[in-house]
């Protein structure tokens, strides 16, 4: 059984509509007009228990709609969903006990009160037998590094103290699925290495399935094998994050500092037969672009090594971003390929 089951799942808002000019706004007074806006748009996807999976889609995609449909928070307009056998926004109160939530952008915590009396009133929130709670509360303390502010204020904690309490605080019941809406938001790299650090942990030991939504690729590429893309509401990408970056990446740049000037037909020359592209940077410098799956780096790097003199050579991987950027452009990750086939 799959811990997420979505099919065919939409949320419709009614949204009013504001009429131009005093007189409009005088006849908004007595006779409101709204506007329907599809905000999640006949998805269907189902996640595996176990599963780390990234959800990405740019501002007013879809994302938060759908992570509030799956945590019982809003009620679909249409569709099914099913999340740990249950249907969210009914039985609440055993639903809620099999899942976790990180919002980043709001707290669980209570603000003036000292952190562990957060944990200990969503002990009793969530029925967390005594000892269970102990042995919970000392690993993930002793994990995330909370023992020194656990009895200070929510408000007196920096955003990257109060983000790994936020977690800890989604943590203490042992959920089997845990949703975060943008856990990394606002984070130095050290807290956001260490966080991630933390949830590729968690889910390896409890298994605890994961369903992640940030705008940071990186926190993707860190945790997740999959990714599910967004876009105005409809799913544009179901899959792999390798095979996002095999199928549709832009390939490999070189940067040759050589200790000579070559001009451009020389090194032309010296990779003829392969497909790629030179570029002349300056007198002494060059790069070279290879596409993905049609000329290996090594052969071009056998041909121009050995008969130049290099100083210095860095290769630039595919860029996750650039892929995503592109997929978002043109609204769906088929049409990207052909773009980025064009680009190449
Ligand atoms: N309560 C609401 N009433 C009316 N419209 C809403 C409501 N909540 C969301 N929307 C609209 O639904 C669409 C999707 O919003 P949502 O917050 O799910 O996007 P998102 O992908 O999470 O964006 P972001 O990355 O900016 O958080 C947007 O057009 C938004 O304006």
């Amino acid at each position: 059984m799959s811990a997420i089951h979505v099919n065919h799942l939409r949320k419709v808002f009614k949204v009013q509509k504001n009429r131009e000019g005093l007189k409009g706004a005088f006849q908004d007074l007595f006779k409101r007009q709204y506007n329907q806006v599809a905000a999640v748009d006949d998805i269907s996807f189902q996640i595996p228990r176990g599963e780390i999976c990234g959800y990405i889609g740019e501002n007013g995609a879809g994302k938060s709609t759908t992570i509030k449909m799956l945590t019982g928070i809003l009620v679909p307009s249409s569709g099914q969903i099913e999340v740990n056998g249950m249907i969210p926004y009914k039985d609440r109160e055993k639903f809620v006990r099999g899942i976790g939530v990180v919002f980043g952008q709001r707290s669980q915590l209570w603000w003036d009160i000292g952190v562990i009396e957060s944990f200990q009133l969503l002990k009793k929130v969530y029925r967390v037998p005594e000892n269970d709670f102990k042995m919970r509360l000392d690993e993930i303390v002793e994990r995330l590094q909370l023992s020194e502010i656990l009895n200070r204020p929510v408000r007196k904690l920096s955003l990257g103290q109060r983000m790994r309490c936020e977690l800890a605080a989604s943590l203490l019941h042992n959920p089997s699925i845990l949703f975060l809406d943008e856990p990394t938001i606002g984070l130095d790299i050290v807290v956001k290495t260490e966080i991630r650090e933390f949830l590729k942990e968690m889910n390896q030991k409890y298994e605890t399935t994961i369903l992640l939504t940030t705008h940071d690729l990186q926190d993707i590429e860190a945790l997740c094998s999959r990714v599910i893309m967004l876009d105005q509401g409809h799913i544009i990408y179901d899959g792999g994050l390798q095979n996002l970056k095999d199928k549709w990446g832009k390939g490999k740049e070189v940067h040759f500092q050589f200790q000579k000037t070559y001009p451009l037909s020389t090194l032309h020359d010296l990779t003829k037969g392969l497909n790629v592209k030179w570029f002349k940077e300056n007198e002494l410098a060059a790069k070279v672009w290879i596409p993905q799956n049609e000329v290996n780096v090594s052969d071009v790097l056998s041909r121009i090594v050995g008969f130049t003199d290099i100083s210095d050579i860095k290769i630039f991987e595919t860029n996750t971003d650039e892929i995503v950027r592109e997929i978002y452009k043109s609204g769906s990750a088929e049409k990207a390929k052909e773009v980025v086939a064009s680009n190449v």
